[in-house]
């Protein structure tokens, strides 16, 4: 049996402050190929990447758009969460201005998401905790005001990554009618044009 899922993961509003570099892109590069890039680039609108992992007498398979935390490219995202089963938002530790902004896309996928999207909070660079901005306490009870999913990651160290993706994975439900072949293929119900591979 197969899952699929499709993780939107994102940062960067209009009227908020720029933020880039939170670490989104490394996080799924730590997922899906165990690596960790301290010179990895920016994303240019938005890249694909899978993986299928063991669940029990399960294998899930995750469908991972990684976009850009560019504010030119936030007009996409609507694209990629509609068709999502989960969102990852993604906020670093060390800048309180990230959680600002991790607060303003949960307002938008609450008002323009899906209905019943799995949201998944992750403060990411938990290596870096000697210049911790974000309280842990704070990020946690706010991910419990919203039941969403919350965790601390660190790409760098590979610390709680798979167990984030494992914690969104408990939370979707079966696709009943996915139109599964076998255990390599996968359909998406949606898929944004314009994309952009990068890393991993
Ligand atoms: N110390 C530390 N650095 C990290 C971690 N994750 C990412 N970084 C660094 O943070 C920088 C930005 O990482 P990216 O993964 O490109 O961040 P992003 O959110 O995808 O950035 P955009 O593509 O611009 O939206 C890079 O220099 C990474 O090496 C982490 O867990 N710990």
């Amino acid at each position: 049996m197969i899952n699929q899922f499709v993780q939107y993961s994102g940062q960067t509003l209009d009227s908020v402050p720029l933020d880039t570099g939170v670490g989104k892109s490394s996080i799924v590069c730590r997922f899906v190929q165990d690596h960790f890039d301290h010179n990895i680039s920016p994303t240019i609108g938005a890249s694909f990447l899978t993986k299928t992992v063991p669940c029990g007498n399960e294998l899930h398979k995750f469908l991972i758009w990684d976009t850009a935390g560019q504010e030119r490219f936030h007009s996409l995202a609507p694209m990629y969460y509609r068709g999502s089963a989960a969102a990852v938002i993604v906020y670093d530790i060390t800048k309180l201005d990230s959680f600002q902004t991790l607060k303003k896309w949960v307002k938008e996928l609450k008002e323009h998401g899906p209905e019943d999207i799995v949201v998944a909070i992750a403060g990411n660079k938990n290596d870096l905790g000697d210049i911790r901005e974000v309280p842990m306490k704070e990020a946690k009870e706010f991910a419990e005001s919203i039941a969403a999913i919350f965790i601390e990651t660190s790409a760098r160290n590979a610390v709680n990554v798979e167990e984030l993706f494992q914690k969104i994975s408990k939370q979707i439900p079966p696709l009943e009618n996915a139109e599964v072949e076998s255990n390599d293929s996968f359909k998406l119900t949606r898929q944004p044009s314009q994309t952009t591979r990068r890393c991993c």
